[in-house]
């Protein structure tokens, strides 16, 4: 099913000359629990103006698509899907609309550099990047995944995430966490906010929707890919992983901070320090972890050195699914150290600890289905 728009009401304005079909479009997504607070941050974002080649996709369950008509307001370029959620009914829906946005720039000669996807509160982001990250098709017309934009409520967010599975999902998988009704919470709600989203992800920075330049830190600046430290303030509640205690360990020894447990799910991060990685020893990790947990995996982030051929890489891996490493131009940080952050439910860190040990591999095709079979192989 695909929305019905005209393309003059989605860009407005009249043809750039200027504008290049071929340059690749990014796609964010911009999911969080009901109410959490998706619509009124994109609508200060488009408000603000720094929304410029910006397409929206807003996706609603309902007959009657409210969200849309408040940012329609405020902006004419958006697109609804309703009638049904993204990540269940409307995944091929979004595919298509992708395309068709795409197709109606080009006729229009608008550029579109971005479309940021809305979802509705219920949405598991998991399907849905799937077919950013997944689609051949979609990658060859220049699409690619941005950003994973998760709202979360002061108020109300520790007690989602005990109780509600989306809201664990949608955190867990978040590039970056925006944290809203930061004015109604307390410092200690604020705080024990914090302890909550320890646990689910620690990679994702987080921004307070109410201070100055979130708007720019959440939709524009490049998001920090698995800073050695992440400093993040909400209200003045800083909460700093401490590089003290922080991962500093040799030879797939590990840190994993904060293991807490939300409803079964835990993250843990490992920083590596022995240089490089065999594409082998990579696929032959994956493939044991993937035997071992499936399904339970939620989320997988990782950036290694490869050899053969010698490249850094960033690797993705979203439910049990891994996407082909992509290469990075340039190492995101100061620190040189390869990490990996696992994201999942009823993980066992020891298990983790010695699944590492896989990296160490160096023959294709050697894909060890249990740690056992990695010992002998060892
Ligand atoms: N005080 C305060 N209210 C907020 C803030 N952000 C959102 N709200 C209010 O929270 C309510 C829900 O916000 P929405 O933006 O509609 O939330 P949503 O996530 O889009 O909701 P759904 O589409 O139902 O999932 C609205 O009344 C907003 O005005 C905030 O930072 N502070």
């Amino acid at each position: 099913m695909l929305p019905q728009f005209s393309w003059t009401r989605i860009m407005g304005g009249s043809a750039d000359p200027m504008f290049d079909p071929t340059r690749p479009i990014v796609c964010d997504v911009l999911t969080g629990f009901l109410g959490s607070g998706k619509t009124t941050l994109l609508n200060r974002f488009l408000r603000e103006g720094g929304a410029f080649g910006t397409a929206v996709i807003v996706n609603e369950v309902g007959a009657v698509g409210i969200d849309q008509l408040i940012l329609s307001r405020v902006a004419e370029n958006i697109a609804l899907l309703e009638s049904g959620c993204l990540c269940c009914s409307l995944v091929g829906a979004l595919h298509e609309t992708l395309l068709d946005l795409k197709r109606r720039a080009q006729e229009a000669g608008h550029p579109v550099e971005r479309i940021l996807i809305e979802t509705t509160g219920l949405a598991e982001p998991a399907p849905i990047l799937h077919v950013l990250l997944g689609s051949k098709s979609l990658s060859s017309e220049g699409f690619s995944l941005g950003r994973v934009i998760v709202t979360v409520d002061a108020q109300m967010a520790a007690g989602q995430i005990a109780r509600q599975r989306e809201t664990v999902r949608q955190v867990a998988l978040a590039d970056v966490l925006a944290i809203t009704k930061t004015d109604l919470a307390d410092a200690p709600g604020i705080v024990a906010l914090h302890g909550a989203l320890d646990g689910l992800n620690c990679v994702a920075p987080r921004f307070d929707v109410n201070a100055g330049s979130a708007l720019s830190r959440i939709f524009v600046e490049p998001v920090p890919k698995f800073a050695a430290q992440m400093v993040t303030s909400v209200s003045g509640a800083i909460h700093e992983i401490d590089e003290g205690s922080a991962p500093n360990v040799a030879s797939h020894r590990h840190h994993a901070h904060d293991a807490h447990v939300h409803g079964g799910v835990t993250s843990y991060s490992f920083w590596m320090d022995e240089g490089e990685v065999h594409p082998a020893g990579l696929a032959a990790w994956m493939h044991l972890l993937v035997n071992e947990y499936g399904d339970r995996i939620l989320r997988c982030k990782g950036l290694f050195h490869l050899t053969e051929p010698q490249r850094d890489v960033h690797i993705q891996g979203v439910g049990s699914y891994f996407y082909a490493p992509a290469p990075l131009d340039t190492w995101p940080d100061e620190d040189r150290r390869a990490r990996v952050v696992v994201i999942g439910e009823q993980l066992d860190e020891a298990w983790l600890q010695a699944s590492l040990g896989a990296l160490a591999i160096r023959e294709s095709g050697l894909l060890p289905r249990n740690l056992q079979e990695l010992c002998q192989v060892l």
